[in-house]
C-alpha cells in the first residue's frame, strides 16, 4: 500500500498551516509535504513533526517571487546566484526536518529557448551535486500549462531525457499523476517506463484537482500499480479538497491502517 503524505499547503486549509499537522495525524496520515515551509521557522516546522510523529516526505526550493507570478528560478538565466542562496535555505529545512527530497521548480520561461534549457541544465546540474553533499534527492516535476501558463518543464520526456543524460544517482523525477494525465495520458505505461528514475509521486483527480476517485482517473488502480512496481516512496496528496478536508477522506479509509507511523517524540 502507498504511503501518503498529506499535502499542507492544499488540504486542512480550514486551521492555519502551523495547526494543520496536528490535523493531518489525527487524519491517520503519518508523512506530511506542502509547497513552501520559509514563512515559519525552521524549528516552529520540526517541532511538529516529532509532536505528531510525521514524516516530511518533500518540499519546494525557494521559486522566487511566487506573489509576483514567479514560480522558480532554474531556467532564468541571470537569476543563478539568487537560485544558489535559495538551495542553502533550503538546505536549512532540510535538516531540520530531515526531509530526504527537494524539488527544484525551472520557473516561466519557453521551453524552447536555448539559453533557458542552458541554464535549466547548469542549476539542475548544480542544484544535485550540492544536495548530494548533503544525502538528499533532487526531483524534478513537468507540470502543465493549464495550471501554470508557461512553464519551462512541461514535458516528461525532455525530464527524462535530461535526468539520464546527467545520470546523477540523486537526480529523479517528481511523478505528479495529475500533470502526466493532463499532459500525456497513458499514465500507467509512463509509471512503468519511468519508475527506475521516480523520487515522488503525487496524486489528484483529472481534471478538477480534486480527491482521488473523484475524476477521469481509476486512482486506486494506480496505487495498486505503484505497490506492483515496488514503489516504496511517498504518494503526495497535492489536491484541493472539493469540500471539507475531513469530509472528502473517504478514499483514504481503505489505507489509513497501513500508514505508518514513527513514534512521536517529546518537543525539545
Ligand atoms: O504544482 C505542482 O504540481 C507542484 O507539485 C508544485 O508544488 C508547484 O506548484
Ligand atoms: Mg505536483
Amino acid at each position: 500500500m502507498p504511503r501518503f503524505a498529506a499535502n499542507l499547503t492544499l488540504m486542512f486549509t480550514e486551521r492555519p498551516f502551523l495547526e494543520r499537522f496536528e490535523a493531518a495525524a489525527e487524519a491517520g496520515f503519518t508523512a506530511v509535504e506542502f509547497l513552501f515551509p520559509y514563512e515559519h521557522p525552521p524549528g516552529a516546522i520540526a517541532e511538529r513533526l516529532r509532536t505528531f510523529g510525521l514524516t516530511q516526505a518533500l518540499f519546494n526550493l525557494p521559486p522566487g517571487d511566487w506573489a509576483a507570478g514567479e514560480r522558480g528560478l532554474a531556467a532564468l538565466p541571470d537569476r543563478f546566484e539568487e537560485l544558489r542562496a535559495g538551495v542553502e535555505t533550503g538546505l536549512r529545512y532540510a535538516k531540520a526536518t530531515g526531509v530526504a527530497r527537494l524539488h527544484l521548480m525551472a520557473g516561466v520561461a519557453p521551453a524552447d529557448d536555448s539559453q533557458a534549457q542552458a541554464a535549466y541544465r547548469r542549476a539542475v546540474a548544480w542544484t544535485a551535486e550540492r544536495l548530494a553533499r548533503e544525502a538528499l534527492d533532487l526531483v524534478l516535476e513537468p507540470i502543465n500549462a493549464r495550471n501554470m501558463p508557461g512553464y519551462f518543464l512541461n514535458d516528461f520526456d525532455v525530464a527524462a531525457r535530461l535526468i539520464r543524460d546527467l545520470g546523477l544517482p540523486n537526480l529523479k523525477l517528481q511523478f505528479d499523476l495529475y500533470h502526466c494525465q493532463i499532459l500525456h495520458g497513458d499514465v500507467t505505461m509512463r509509471l512503468r517506463a519511468l519508475m527506475p528514475m521516480v523520487g515522488h509521486v503525487q496524486t489528484a483527480s483529472v481534471p478538477g484537482r480534486h480527491e482521488p476517485g473523484t475524476g477521469e482517473m481509476n486512482d486506486a488502480r494506480l496505487f495498486a500499480e505503484l505497490d506492483s512496481l515496488g514503489y516504496d516512496g511517498f504518494v503526495g496528496c497535492e489536491y484541493n479538497p472539493a469540500g471539507g478536508t475531513r469530509e472528502g477522506l473517504g478514499w483514504f479509509e481503505a489505507y489509513r491502517a497501513s500508514q505508518i507511523r514513527q513514534p512521536p517524540s517529546e518537543a525539545p
